[in-house]
């Protein structure tokens, strides 16, 4: 029987890694997209602009995404160790909270009690490990995404195992990929892993960009990786600042901010001094050697970037649904979008179940 064919819309992290897990599963598979990793990077495609790291998000809260991440987990350490070449690493990460360490189940639900759970040489801190004003925190082995190498490592993988790409212009609607090119009016399904786009595609108002901001400096003696929160206080909102260590181009990404609902592509110099002032206080080591106990100017500053990361209320959408083609034909939809900011560090485990979802369509087994 020949393979069934299906479409997928976006060419981010997840519609790339679901694009390959689709072609591992034996379905035909093309990629429609408008933005691509080798293209120039714009605001209108986050996957180029994060970090990005892996370290979990999940709490008892919402254990689909605790799920999510454990399968990435297990999936990226498989990678590794397959392929050394594969663009991610394995590195310490430490994080300090200066929140109070809850008690009981809400410490065992809590991100670092799920990250104890499987993260490897995972230890809580010693007190006189803990720099001032931070109560708890934890030491772990985390894994280091080098984004600008793993997209189009993605790209190269989905290529080889036979997925055609179809770049488009700005789609109106999703039934609009079908016209992309003559041969896809024969697709039995789409996936939609349109990111930020799926607000005016699907359309769902509850997607909306978080504002990430960074500062990217050359300091390749960085190997490991540090995280600091925060809870709000009379004179700040939440802070959590962080360090990842970019180890294949010497470089170090230093945020974070998280600015719900603003659209505003162009990165501030007073939230970059905020973030520069933060990071060297949570690792001095950051400047150059000569430099040593200098001030944030005295960073050698690579760029200052601005990401728009696609969060949606209510959490991922990994569903199934169904649309109306010109043609007038039911066509499946598997929507696959709403990563807000870990959309890496989910995405081998939210492609397994999109191709179970599209399994489940096509062999009628869905409730649909
Ligand atoms: C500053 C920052 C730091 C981050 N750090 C991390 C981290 O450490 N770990 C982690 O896991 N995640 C991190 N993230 C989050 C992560 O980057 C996102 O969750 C992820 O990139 C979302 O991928 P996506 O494929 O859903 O969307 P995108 O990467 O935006 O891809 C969307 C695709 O759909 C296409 N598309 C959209 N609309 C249309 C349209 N109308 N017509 C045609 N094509 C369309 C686009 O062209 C593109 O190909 C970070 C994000 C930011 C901004």
């Amino acid at each position: 029987m020949p393979a069934e064919q299906v479409l997928v819309v976006g060419a981010g992290v997840i519609g790339l890694s679901t694009g390959i897990r689709l072609l591992e599963a034996g379905y035909e598979v093309d990629i429609v997209a408008r933005d691509w990793p080798d293209d120039p990077k714009t605001i209108d495609f986050t996957s180029p602009w994060a970090g990005a790291h892996h370290v979990a998000y999940g709490t008892g809260a919402d254990m689909r995404l605790h799920e999510l991440e454990r399968t990435t987990f297990a999936a990226m350490s498989d990678m590794m160790r397959k392929d050394p070449s594969v663009p991610l690493h394995f590195a310490s990460q430490v994080e300090y909270r200066e929140q109070p360490r809850p008690t009981g189940k809400d410490d065992e639900l809590s991100q670092l009690g799920l990250i104890s759970r499987y993260y490897p040489d995972f230890r809580w801190l010693e007190p006189h490990e803990l720099p001032d004003g931070v109560s708890y925190g934890a030491a772990f082995t985390h894994i280091l995404i080098e984004t600008p190498a793993y997209l189009p490592y993605l790209l190269r993988r989905y290529k080889s195992l036979g997925g055609r790409t179809r770049r488009c212009r700005s789609l109106r609607s999703l039934s609009d990929a079908l016209a992309v090119h003559p041969a896809l009016a024969r697709a039995k399904l789409l996936v939609n892993c349109t990111g930020l786009g799926a607000r005016t595609l699907v359309p769902d108002p509850a997607v909306y960009p978080t504002r990430g901001q960074l500062v990217i400096v050359r300091a390749p003696w960085i190997k490991q990786g540090y995280m600091r929160s925060g809870p709000a206080r009379e004179e700040r909102p939440a802070t959590y600042t962080y360090i990842i260590p970019r180890v294949e181009s010497g470089t170090v990404v230093l945020g974070g901010s998280a600015e719900k609902n603003n659209w505003d592509p162009t990165p501030g110099p007073e939230l970059a001094k905020d973030i520069k002032t933060r990071c060297l206080a949570l690792c001095p080591d950051l400047l150059p050697p000569d430099k040593r106990g200098g001030i944030i100017d005295d960073l050698d500053v690579v760029e200052d970037a601005v990401g728009l990361r696609p969060t949606r209320d209510g959490g991922i959408r990994l569903e199934l649904d169904s649309l109306e083609t010109s043609q007038g034909r039911q066509l499946p939809v598997v929507h696959n979008y709403g990563y807000g900011g870990y959309g890496y560090q989910t995405s081998w485990g939210s492609s397994d179940a999109a191709v179970e979802l599209v399994r489940q369509a096509l062999s009628g087994t869905s409730k649909l």
